[in-house]
């Protein structure tokens, strides 16, 4: 008797559930359904319990199939995904689809950009563009070098020949250093438990994403049982501590900079740790000191006069650590990878590079940065063939039209740049190839703006695109200044999977051999 009742229960409240489902998503009804549709799972089944490498293929297999716009329903809750690129554009220049889906609220980033509300975002945004200007980005130069330098340096102590290197593992370090150095000063790796710091980040950035790409762990009453959690949340509390610090005393500089009655906190009110460059006297594009980011979030005022909060600081800082490291470190891997792939390639960019940077001695300055024009056509065609962001989200806080359908307010779309980058419609009929002169401009003129997005688009796209291509710019002018570098991985055999950003399945193996650039 007890288990008719419960049966009846269960039944009753899975009945509710679907005509509710079917009411709220209605407006779904005629979108193109991804087939098969299993019985109350939808297309769920086909993207639970699969690794990171099988759901990477089964979401580019449905992408490539639709042309405009289909649905996929993951038990009775429908996901919105537009193909086309004038519906892309919709979604991502539209206020109605300015909102971020649930899965972000796992970075815990609450108010730092990638994560914030709209209406959080849309003043934060505002106030923190012009901490990406020309000038400020032309004051981190000197550190992007010298980060470079440190990564040869320690290529150098490992290299051997015929010993295979991971570049990631290079990359990485490289990237976080910058990033690092420029949102919380020079100093901030050389201070007490970095190496815990730095595993922290890593632990967090893991399980966030792990918790992305696994639906089973989405609800947090799931995933607060799991050591997923428990390692996320120790390494949590090590890591706030550690920057909890740095906020803390540069308030406190600030205060007694201020109390001193200096004026200029921009320039001179703290020590960036960051000071010990040649100062670029004569050029106007440029600051004395790098600008960094926490500087400047402790003295920017919101519109109601009141500076930043402790905690919006630090959701600031949190963000651009980890929307900036990973990607830019991977996406430099990428790079070199397919630079080792294509050696016909690789020697033109090292054409370009001896011909910038003439002798031992000449640094990348911004001029010389504005003038890699091949390199920077080289990295957009591996961003194009491997984006490290290569499926992000948004949703909808109003009525947003595309095509014959109106999505209601609270509904999610799922964008999948990587199919979008593939399409031949877009690309040609070599689009898998890797060919940089695509982006020659008088290749790229009459391309539709909406199908290359590595760095999304609309007014919620990457405010670090930029800082991005020139850190990734030295990265890789450094690795091939040094070295010429060949991998035994095969160009056809490449296989992708989803971690936070799109990776290899394997290492991004690469030998390495010194280069003899000015000999
Ligand atoms: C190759 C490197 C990078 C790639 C491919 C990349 C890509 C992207 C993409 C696709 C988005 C939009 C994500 C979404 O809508 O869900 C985004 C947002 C963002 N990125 Fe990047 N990014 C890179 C590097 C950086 C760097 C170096 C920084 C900071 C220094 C940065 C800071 C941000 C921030 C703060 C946002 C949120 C913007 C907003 O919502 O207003 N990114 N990035």
């Amino acid at each position: 008797m007890a288990l008719l009742i419960t049966l009846a229960l269960l039944g009753g409240i899975w009945l509710a559930l679907y005509i509710y489902c079917r009411i709220r998503f209605g407006f779904a009804r005629n979108i193109p359904e991804v087939e098969p549709l299993r019985f109350f799972f939808g297309n769920g089944l086909d993207f639970a319990q699969k690794n990171s490498y099988e759901i990477f293929v089964s979401i580019n297999r449905v992408f490539r199939e639709y042309k405009r716009i289909f649905k996929i329903s993951f038990g009775p809750i429908k996901v919105i995904c537009p193909t086309h690129p004038d519906l892309i554009q919709k979604v991502l220049c539209n206020s109605a689809s300015m909102d971020k889906p649930y899965v972000y609220d796992f970075t815990r980033m609450g108010s730092g950009l990638l994560t914030a509300p709209y209406d959080t975002w849309k003043v934060h945004r505002k106030l923190l563009n012009p901490t990406f200007n020309t000038r400020i980005l032309n004051s981190f130069i000197p550190i992007f070098n010298d980060c470079a330098d440190k990564m040869i340096e320690s290529i150098k102590e490992h290299a051997a020949p015929g010993k295979v290197l991971n570049i990631l593992e290079f990359t990485s370090p490289c990237t976080l250093a910058m990033i690092c150095r420029t949102s919380l000063g020079g100093k901030v790796l050389e201070r007490e438990g970095t190496q815990k710091f730095v595993e922290g980040l890593e632990i967090i950035l893991s399980n966030v994403g792990l918790r992305m790409f696994n639906a089973n762990l989405h609800p947090d009453i799931v995933y607060r049982f799991t050591r997923f959690y428990r390692k996320e949340m120790e390494s949590r509390k090590f890591c706030y501590a550690f920057t909890d610090k740095i906020i803390v005393e540069k308030q406190q500089e600030l205060a007694e900079a201020k109390a001193k009655g200096k004026q200029d906190t921009n320039n001179n009110a703290n020590d960036s740790g960051n000071d010990n460059f040649e100062e670029e006297e004569d050029d106007l594009l440029s600051y004395k000191k790098p600008q960094i980011f926490i500087d400047q979030l402790l003295t920017i005022p919101l519109p109601d006069g009141k500076p930043f909060s402790h905690k919006e600081i630090s959701d600031h800082i949190y963000t651009m650590i980890a929307a900036g490291n990973e990607t830019s470190a991977t996406q430099a891997a990428h790079t070199l990878m397919y630079l080792a792939m294509h050696p016909e390639v690789q020697e033109k960019a090292v054409k370009e590079i001896k011909e910038l940077l003439p002798t031992p001695e000449s640094t990348i300055t911004s001029e010389v940065m504005k003038n890699m024009v091949y390199m920077e056509r080289i990295i957009k065609e591996s961003q194009r063939l491997a984006p490290v962001a290569a499926v992000y989200g948004r949703k909808t806080i109003a009525d947003l039209q595309l095509d014959q359908f109106t999505i209601p307010k609270g509904n999610i779309f799922v964008l999948n740049i990587f199919a979008l980058h593939r399409r031949k419609e877009y690309w040609g009929e070599d689009a898998d190839l890797f060919n940089p002169d695509r982006f020659l401009p008088e290749n790229s003129k009459n391309r539709h703006l909406f199908a290359y997005l590595p760095f999304s688009g609309g007014n919620r796209g990457c405010i670090g695109n930029r800082y991005a291509m020139m850190s990734m710019k030295t990265i890789v002018t450094a690795i091939l200044r040094n070295f010429k570098i060949t991998t035994d991985l095969q160009y056809e055999k490449i296989e992708f999977k989803f971690k936070v950003s799109m990776h290899l399945s394997g290492p991004h193996r690469t030998f390495v051999e010194p280069r003899n650039l000015y000999g």
